[in-house]
Order: C-alpha cells, then sequence, then structure tokens
C-alpha cells in the first residue's frame, strides 16, 4: 500500500491532482443506456433531466460485435448532451480488465471525453490490484490528453474474491468514488442455483419447527444479499465512498424492484441502477428520504442544537446518536433539495 504522503499524490507527471473528498452529487439511480443504439441514444436528451447520472454501458448486454459501436456512441454522447449543464452525471461501465476492449475503450474515453466522464464504472473488480492497475492508467491519460479534473472510479462488487477483498478495494485509491453489488455475476461466481438479476428467490427462507397437531408451518422469504450488502456497506462507509445496489432484473416487478432499492436504501446505499425508464421513478422515490422522517429529523436537530445532551420528541429518546443520524437524513434531503425543485418543496427548505 501507498504511504499515507503518497496516497494523494497525483500518480504521472501532469495529472491532476487527485481528489480529496467527493464532489458532492446526488446519485439516486445511474440510470444504463446502450450506446449503440440510435434509437435509444436520441431519447437521453429527454431522460438526462429526469435522472442523476446516465451511464454509457459498454459490458455485458453489449454485443462483442457492437463494442466498437458503443464506444463511439458513448463519445457522441458526451458532445451531444451538456450533462454538466443539466447537473447530471455521465459515467461510463467499460468492459472488464481481462477482456480485448477495455484498454482500447479507456484510451479512446479519456482522450475523446475526458473532461466530460465523470465517473468510470470497472466490472468484476477482484481485488485492490485492478483499481491500481487502472488508476495509473487514468492518471497517464489525463496527464497525456490534458485532463484537469481526475475521473473518479466505481467498482462493481460481482465475485467471489471481490466480496473477499472488497475493504481494500474501497481503500484502494483517492479515485474511488463507491461500490455497486452486481448480483447477476456474483451469483455465477459463487455458483449460486439462480437464474435471476438480483432480488430475492422463493425457495430461500426460514421455516418454523413442525407443529405437534400437524398443521401447516409458517415459513419466511429472506434475503440472499444481506451479507454482502452489509460487507459492502461497511467498506464504502469506512473509506468514505458511498455503495449502491446495482441491476433488478425483473423489470415487470416494480413492486419488487421497490423493495429491493428500499433495503439498498436503509442499509446505508446512495443510490441503484435503472434499466429501464420505468425503474427511474422507483429509484428517485425510495433513495430520496420520506418527507416526514425529514421533518422528524429537523425536530431532533432543533431539539439539540449543539448535538449533545438528550431530549424526548413523541415518546422517543434523543442523544447525540439520533443527532447524528438526523443529520444523516437533513444533509441527505439538503442535497437532493438543491437539485430537485419538487423534492426542495416537499422537504420545506
Ligand atoms: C447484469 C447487468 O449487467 S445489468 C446492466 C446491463 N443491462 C442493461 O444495461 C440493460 C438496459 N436496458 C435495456 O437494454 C432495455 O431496457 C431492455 C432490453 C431491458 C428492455 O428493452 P425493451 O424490450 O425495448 O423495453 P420496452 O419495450 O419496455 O421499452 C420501452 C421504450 O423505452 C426505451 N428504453 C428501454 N430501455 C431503455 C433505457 N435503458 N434507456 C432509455 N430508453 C430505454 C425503448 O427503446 C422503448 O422506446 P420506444 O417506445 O421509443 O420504442
Ligand atoms: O453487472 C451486474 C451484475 O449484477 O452482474
Ligand atoms: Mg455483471
Amino acid at each position: 500500500m501507498k504511504t499515507a504522503r503518497g496516497f494523494f499524490k497525483p500518480l504521472a507527471i501532469g495529472a491532476p491532482a487527485p481528489w480529496r473528498e467527493l464532489p458532492a452529487r446526488v446519485e439516486r439511480m445511474i440510470h444504463f443506456v446502450p450506446p449503440h443504439l440510435e434509437k435509444v441514444r436520441a431519447k437521453v436528451g429527454e431522460i438526462a433531466p429526469t435522472v442523476d447520472v446516465i451511464l454509457a454501458n459498454l459490458e455485458d448486454a453489449i454485443p462483442a460485435d457492437a463494442k466498437g459501436a458503443a464506444l463511439a456512441g458513448t463519445i457522441a454522447l458526451s458532445r451531444e448532451v451538456d450533462f454538466a449543464a443539466l447537473g447530471v452525471g455521465l459515467w461510463v461501465r467499460i468492459n472488464c480488465l481481462n477482456s480485448p476492449w477495455h484498454l482500447d475503450e479507456v484510451a479512446t474515453l479519456v482522450e475523446k471525453a475526458g473532461d466530460r466522464i465523470d465517473v468510470i464504472m470497472v466490472p468484476k473488480v477482484e481485488g485492490p490490484w485492478d483499481i491500481f492497475y487502472i488508476d495509473q492508467l487514468l492518471a497517464s491519460l489525463e496527464a497525456k490528453h490534458g485532463v484537469t479534473r481526475p475521473i473518479l472510479l466505481h467498482a462493481i462488487l460481482e465475485t467471489a474474491e471481490g466480496v473477499m477483498n472488497v475493504e481494500q478495494i474501497a481503500g484502494a485509491s483517492p479515485r474511488m468514488q463507491g461500490i455497486s453489488l452486481g448480483p447477476a455475476d456474483l451469483a455465477a461466481s459463487r455458483a449460486m442455483k439462480t437464474t435471476r438479476v438480483g432480488g430475492g428467490h422463493p425457495g430461500y427462507r426460514v421455516i418454523e419447527d413442525p407443529h405437534a397437531d400437524g398443521s401447516p408451518r409458517v415459513s419466511v422469504q429472506q434475503d440472499l444479499w444481506h451479507y454482502t450488502f452489509a460487507k459492502m456497506v461497511d467498506a464504502c462507509a469506512a473509506h468514505g465512498i458511498k455503495p449502491f445496489y446495482g441491476p433488478f432484473g425483473a423489470i415487470d416487478d416494480p413492486v419488487a424492484c421497490e423493495q429491493q432499492f428500499r433495503n439498498a436504501f436503509l442499509m446505508g446505499c446512495a443510490g441503484a441502477w435503472s434499466l429501464h425508464p420505468s425503474q427511474i421513478a422507483i429509484a428517485k422515490q425510495v433513495f430520496s428520504p420520506d418527507p416526514t422522517e425529514v421533518a422528524f429529523a429537523k425536530r431532533i436537530l432543533e431539539a439539540m442544537p449543539d448535538g449533545s445532551g438528550v431530549a424526548m420528541i413523541d415518546g422517543k429518546m434523543q442523544d447525540d446518536a439520533t443527532w447524528k443520524q438526523a443529520k444523516v437524513m437533513v444533509d441527505c434531503a439538503r442535497q437532493i433539495a438543491a437539485k430537485d425543485a419538487e423534492y426542495a418543496a416537499l422537504y420545506g427548505f
């Protein structure tokens, strides 16, 4: 690992100084776009004002013979829409580091759109060495092309080895912006016997003991992802970066999508991926704190102006710890309100 002093030094002569703090951005939904499809790309200008992040996807779901078109489409997209003016992030998911595509992709992206791309999402990250590699590569390319704002990195946690190393991945570089859970590839990597993209499974349950009278036993579906989620959230929080839920593949089941997103939100995630336009509103609603909760959190802050002592509100004890929870909630709401007039009105900011 780097020394403490070395951690924030640029990795190439002429590369921009790394971020010391993550830029404050609202990232409730990362909306995936297949950039090789002109028809879909043409609609991005219309969709962009309704999302926090547009992600041009170059990896899985893009056919092998369309990788070049997807890269060209990404560059075109970065020029066709002024994402910065809209306050919308532009992210790109590159192909994985053992693929034949990633090197040309990173080189082209930095050369042709390095000053417009906010975050590069790296799939199938196995350990900190993957981040060291891409960190150095980006620094060299940024220096070469005079990029003045470092591109951030986002890792997908989607292999068993990656889960084992998630803490080191989260702290591998000041470029690390966050980590998403990738349940589809992770399921395959673990040899889980499923065919889904995220969500629960009706077979994964706990069941009560048999009844003496032989009456039916209650069983309840459990969360397949809880362990990984908790590990990822703690790794991200400890390193000051953001955890995200990834994809929910059942586009036809908005109720389960909302539940999956809500579990992630309550566990500390900043957002989730939207694969289809119908998932944008779900993510927006779930990852914007409930106005009633925000109002209660404001009351806690008002009752304890210096954040210490004890107070009772509506029969509930408040102290320094609930004050901190309230501050997380109100800060999140304030950040959203600054971007989103609808929520500013709901929160009363
Ligand atoms: C495990 C993982 O790696 S997940 C990440 C990789 N996967 C992806 O990125 C998938 C992204 N999403 C998609 O490609 C598509 O949404 C699909 C294939 C899932 C479904 O597409 P369709 O069958 O066309 O959906 P549907 O017919 O409901 O689409 C309705 C409209 O929304 C458009 N649309 C669909 N998805 C998107 C999208 N992600 N962004 C913008 N527009 C979209 C369609 O083009 C269609 O437009 P039209 O009415 O003008 O024809
Ligand atoms: O890339 C995402 C996944 O779930 O796999
Ligand atoms: Mg994947």
